[in-house]
């Protein structure tokens, strides 16, 4: 049977802890821990990009002419990505790129990842349909009309939930691993058999997707309200700086999605 242990996820006292690179003897309960926690990166982060409005210039390559044909966000973002590579930042397993091709080698000495990942596994990336989501479908749910001039600073903070996305999506590695190892035998048959569907089932766990909707819309609800000193409740004249209905839209629609897209396209290459 696969693992159902550690249904119940974190405690608010796991909230506030640091995370911690993936101990060797990888546990779900570990994996999920580090999912809640990414969970706050990315509510900060939609609510650092709706201080912008959309900004659409940002997206359209015209404001560039000497970049051919790439859009502001675009050139930031691939710009973004050789320095940080640079610097080491896709050493680190949990980081995967939005293009790879040509990224300079790191010029850093490198510091010593665990190697959780089955090597044939370690390469998936959805990271093309978290951008095409991100930007055709999320963006403009959580960002009011409107031209501040601002280009950069919102490529900046777009960049900056894109990666927490990815982040948290490819964390999928982790889950499949682990779930690869708690019960090798059921995931070995559908491997072999290349049954995605029967991969999807086993992977899956309702309970703990309604857990998680229901965590993110209220972390969006907590995280979003202006502070006062005054002592108030939630109600429905309650202004949030990021809708928490499209924060537990994002995460029912694509980031759940594309989490077990990971794991499926993971456990595929996990016997190769
Ligand atoms: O926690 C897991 O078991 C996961 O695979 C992660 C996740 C999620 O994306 O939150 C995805 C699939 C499961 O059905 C439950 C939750």
């Amino acid at each position: 049977m696969a693992s159902t242990e550690h249904f119940t996820t974190a405690t608010s006292e796991m909230d506030e802890e640091k995370e911690a690179p993936p101990p060797q003897d990888l546990t779900l309960g570990w994996v999920r821990d580090a999912l809640v926690r990414q969970e706050d990166s990315i509510v900060f982060a939609l609510i650092e990009r709706a201080r912008f409005p959309y900004n659409a210039p940002a997206y359209d390559p015209s404001l560039l002419p000497q970049q051919g044909g790439r859009s502001l966000v675009e050139a930031f973002a691939r710009g973004a990505e050789v320095l940080q590579a640079k610097f080491g930042r896709y050493q680190n397993p949990e980081e995967v790129p939005f293009f790879p091709d040509d990224l300079p080698a790191p010029s850093v000495i490198p510091y010593n990842f665990p190697e959780v990942f089955h090597p044939a596994s370690a390469y998936v990336t959805e990271n093309n349909a978290i951008w095409n989501m991100y930007f055709n479908d999320l963006l403009p749910l959580f960002t009011v009309e409107g031209d501040d001039g601002n280009y950069t600073s919102t490529a900046a903070a777009d960049l900056v939930c894109l990666q927490a996305l990815s982040r948290r999506i490819h964390y999928g590695k982790y889950v499949a691993e682990v779930k690869f190892r708690d019960a090798p035998q059921d995931y070995m048959t559908a491997i072999c058999a290349k049954d995605r569907d029967a991969l999807m089932k086993l992977l899956t766990f309702e309970a703990v997707e309604e857990m998680v909707k229901r965590r993110v819309l209220k972390k969006a609800m907590v995280f979003g309200q202006t502070v006062t000193l005054e002592d108030k409740t939630f109600d429905d004249e309650t202004k949030y700086k990021v809708d928490p209905a499209v924060v537990a839209r994002l995460y029912d629609e694509w980031v759940i999605p594309l989490t077990k897209d990971v794991e499926v396209e993971y456990l595929l290459r996990r016997l190769d």
